[in-house]
């Protein structure tokens, strides 16, 4: 998959680039840029395009390659088009630029997170059908929009949409995560965010005296209670080397707010916790322990939810689910090692498993670091390119499985 030439760059990469280059951004992306590329990609390729608009401003792109078998039901290649901000003062180089060093690294917000993914089936899709293959399922390619910030203007919307009904989605791919080893991981669940807002009420009055029943104090004892149980799963992890960090719970806090004086006890203080909750925990229990932490601090304290996830879906890795036998068999038939795992943060895939549709979480990216979200996020060309070849191998076998027993 090299050019023939060491000097010109292999045009999947140029194309690469070119995506890169479109600021997609949150808060504010430019959706109508990232459209527009797509839509040129469509033409190209020779692929139907729908655009299906989930909230002003919001399109889910649709890119189509029918199959040979219209009663199966379709695989869904997932990518999501905006990424999260960026420090430009802490990049070696213009994150929207797309640098590529001397060694063949490409610099970009959206290089691993997950634009080499868009492009990467995209460029897949081109090559088997410049090969003149054609396969019994449909294949769909979804592009959406608001991922970074939740895809509750995005995907959480397009699934309850007729037009998402409509593409008849058997199985699904979408994100995972970079390994800086030899090995693939490969996502089959996530955990799930859980964002919770501690609020704590007390009694006000002057910052020079012994006042009872203060909102810091009380909101004290939650924080310590939740940080306490943060260590029991952090040493639980650190305990047994067969759990990933995607199965155990981990909670940060990350918000602190209230006070409007150094001299006066103020009456209301919050903390905000960012829960992500492992998929074999009872949330009810969860949502009772979270209760008694408040109430155990005093009168006054309660909670509210800024996100909360109640269905974590498990997609079956073992050869009962013919999806995963199909997706495991190209690996290794190519030698790639897979790592199946819990995905420790939340993508999109959760809104597909919760209305049925299995899906898995691969980013083709060995020997990378984890750069999403960092500064300096890149990725080697050759790693993308290998990418391409792993997807041109895997959408073979994935849009010709068999008819399921639901099918027939
Ligand atoms: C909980 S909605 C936010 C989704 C976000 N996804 C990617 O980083 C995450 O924080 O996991
Ligand atoms: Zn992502
Ligand atoms: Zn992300």
């Amino acid at each position: 998959m090299t050019s023939k030439n060491p000097k010109e760059e292999h045009p999947s990469v140029t194309l690469f680039r070119q995506y890169l280059r479109i600021r997609t951004v949150q808060p504010k992306p430019d959706y109508g840029a990232a459209v527009a590329f797509l839509e040129e990609r469509a033409c190209q390729l020779g692929l139907s395009c729908q655009k299906v608009e989930v909230a002003p401003g919001y399109v889910v792109t649709v890119l189509t390659w029918p199959g040979t078998n219209p009663t199966l039901s379709s695989i869904l290649l997932n990518s999501h088009t905006d990424v999260v901000p960026v420090f430009k003062e802490y990049w070696s180089h213009d994150p929207f630029e797309a640098f590529k060093d001397s060694e063949g690294y490409i610099y970009a917000r959206g290089a691993q997170d997950m634009k080499c993914i868009s492009i990467q089936y995209l460029e897949a899709v081109r090559r088997l059908k410049v090969e003149g293959h054609q396969f019994p399922r449909t294949i769909h390619m979804t592009f959406v929009p608001d991922e970074e910030v939740g895809g509750h203007q995005g995907m959480e919307l397009f699934v309850q949409r007729p037009e998402f009904q409509a593409l008849r989605a058997g199985f699904a791919l979408d994100e995972g995560l970079a390994n800086p080893t030899d090995a693939f991981t490969v996502f089959y669940s996530e955990r799930s965010p859980w964002w919770v807002r501690v609020t704590s009420t007390g009694r006000p009055g002057h910052g020079s005296r012994f006042i009872e029943d203060t909102a810091a104090e009380k909101l004290h004892k939650v924080v310590s209670s939740i940080l306490a149980f943060r260590e029991k799963e952090w040493q639980r992890l650190q305990s047994n080397p067969h759990l990933k960090e995607g199965a155990v719970t981990s909670v940060n806090l990350t918000k602190l707010e209230g006070g409007v004086a150094y001299n006066v006890v103020p009456a209301t203080m919050s903390a905000s916790f960012d829960f992500r909750v492992a998929p074999d925990v009872g949330l009810k229990a969860f949502e009772e322990q979270l209760q008694s932490w408040c109430q155990a601090a005093g009168e006054g304290v309660t909670f509210e939810f800024v996100q909360k996830w109640t269905q974590p879906q498990v997609t079956p890795t073992d050869d009962s689910n013919p999806w995963w036998a199909a997706f495991s068999r190209v690996c290794k038939d190519m030698n790639l090692t897979v790592e199946p795992e819990i995905h420790t943060a939340a993508t999109d895939s959760r809104y597909l498993r919760a209305v049925g549709v299995p899906a898995l979480g691969f980013s083709p990216m060995n020997r990378t670091p984890v750069l999403l979200h960092d500064h300096d996020e890149r990725l080697h060309e050759a790693v993308f390119l290998r990418g391409v070849d792993i997807y041109t191998r895997l959408l073979p076998a994935l849009a010709s499985v068999p008819a399921l027993p639901s099918e027939s």
